[in-house]
């Protein structure tokens, strides 16, 4: 008897926007990215932290041997810890920015304060519930191109391919971001051990490729 192959139908309307396609298996990706991170998160106690913070911390100073500026964020709590890798490079003379999210979901950059961490408002716009800042604190942001002018991009992620394909947070603020960065900064993104995937992710022209990426246990992987 002979195999059957029973097609599905396609819906037309993802047919015709390779993008809208894209959209729903990213949506369904991070849906399971978003919970295998709780629960790494979920099982990682205040002592693994700590360490996954220093590891990271190590890890990414190799990367800037001169003083140098350098694009971090602000992690939240369940994201592989950044304020250790920011005490660090400023403690080693680098020039640290981190990200603020417009409510176009454009980045704004400003400088890294040691020991300040990322919260809800972190991810959320101005608009929605997020941090509405004061005038004051406009004047000191550094243009949405800043990336233009650091020498190394570290970006969050909820997972990578191994073409350096990179699943976010889903506002496409990074690919925004990225877009301004100079070409021969390295792009790193930072991951819990366990979250790299082993099949391609879906990538969308937009996304702009990581070179690598460093994870909690401090393993650094080049990709490009
Ligand atoms: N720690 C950290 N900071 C980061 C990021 C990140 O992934 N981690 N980002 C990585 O890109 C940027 C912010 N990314 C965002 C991605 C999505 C939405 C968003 O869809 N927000 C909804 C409300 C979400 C909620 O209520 O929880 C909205 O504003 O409508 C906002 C910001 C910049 N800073
Ligand atoms: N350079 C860009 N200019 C305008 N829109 C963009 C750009 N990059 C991405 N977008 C839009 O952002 C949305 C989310 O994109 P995507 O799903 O790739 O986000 P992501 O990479 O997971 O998020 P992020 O970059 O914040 O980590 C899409 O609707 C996409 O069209």
């Amino acid at each position: 008897m002979g195999i059957t192959l029973r097609w599905g139908h396609a819906r037309p309307d993802r047919l015709a926007n390779p993008d809208a396609m894209t959209a729903s298996t990213k949506r369904d990706l991070r849906h399971a990215a978003r919970s295998r991170r709780r629960e790494i998160a979920g099982r990682t106690d205040a002592l693994a932290r700590e360490a996954a913070g220093a590891a990271i911390a190590e890890a990414v100073l190799r990367f800037v041997p001169e003083p140098c500026r350098v694009a971090v964020y602000e992690s939240l709590p369940d994201e592989p810890p950044t304020g250790p890798l920011v005490e660090a490079l400023l403690a080693a003379g680098h020039e640290v920015v981190v990200p603020v999210v417009l409510d176009d979901f454009s980045l704004e950059w400003r400088y890294a304060v040691r020991g300040t961490s990322g919260d809800d408002a972190t991810v959320r716009r101005p608009s929605h519930g997020g941090h509405t800042p004061d005038p004051e604190e406009r004047r000191g942001w550094l243009g949405t191109d800043t990336l233009a002018t650091c020498d190394l991009v570290v970006t969050p992620g909820l997972s990578v391919d191994s073409h350096g394909t990179r699943l976010g947070q889903g506002g496409g603020c990074y690919d925004r971001a990225l877009v301004h960065r100079d070409p021969s900064a390295p792009v790193i993104a930072l991951l819990h051990e366990g979250e790299q995937s082993e099949v391609d992710l879906p990538a969308d022209p937009h996304d702009v490729p990581v070179d690598g990426y460093v994870t909690t246990t401090g393993r650094v992987v080049r990709l490009r």
